[in-house]
């Protein structure tokens, strides 16, 4: 049996819904206040910030605690935000920040863990950075470079 290069944090806290709740409202509270992530999140979101805010709850809800009531598609939420390398550093360091201040440590290793994989396929999924894929476009996918 070969093992994993990636050891996998399984979950062993028991994650409350109020404790999801605290960490995205302080962390979207953090983002709010930071320069350069600030900003984009005011001009995409506006008015809609109980809506962004829910939606993160029941995405963290199926994420750690498997209740499923996120099935929205974040490649998509995230394909014309412009992000880059920078971006994902600033979210991450943020969001492992919060999530220590905020949780219990095993909880807190839960949740950074899941959130480097997740923005791992986004930056996949998106041409971001040394782990996107670079897949030639296919014939007829877009302006030919003769
Ligand atoms: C790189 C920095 C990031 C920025 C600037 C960013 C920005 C945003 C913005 C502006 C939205 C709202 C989109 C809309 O309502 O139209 C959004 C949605 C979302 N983001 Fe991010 N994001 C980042 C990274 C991440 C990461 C690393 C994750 C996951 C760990 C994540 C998970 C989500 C999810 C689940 C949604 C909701 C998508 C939906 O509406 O179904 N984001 N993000």
């Amino acid at each position: 049996m070969t093992s994993r290069r990636i050891p996998l944090v399984e979950p062993k806290a028991n994650i409350s819904e109020s404790l999801i709740e605290t960490l995205v409202r302080t962390f979207y509270g953090r983002v709010l206040e930071d320069e350069t992530l600030g900003p984009i999140f005011r001009e995409v979101i506006g008015n809609r910030w109980d809506e962004h805010l829910a939606t993160m709850v029941d995405f963290w809800s199926s994420i750690v605690r498997s209740t499923g009531r996120y099935s929205g598609k974040p490649h998509l939420a995230h394909q014309d935000l412009g992000l880059d390398l920078a971006h994902f550093d600033l979210w991450l360091n943020l969001f492992e920040t919060t999530a220590r201040d905020v949780c219990p440590p095993d909880a807190a290793e839960l949740f950074i863990d899941r959130a480097h994989r997740i923005a791992d396929s986004l930056q996949i999924g998106l041409d971001i950075g040394p782990k996107a894929l670079r897949l030639p476009k296919k014939a007829g996918s877009g302006p030919s470079s003769a």
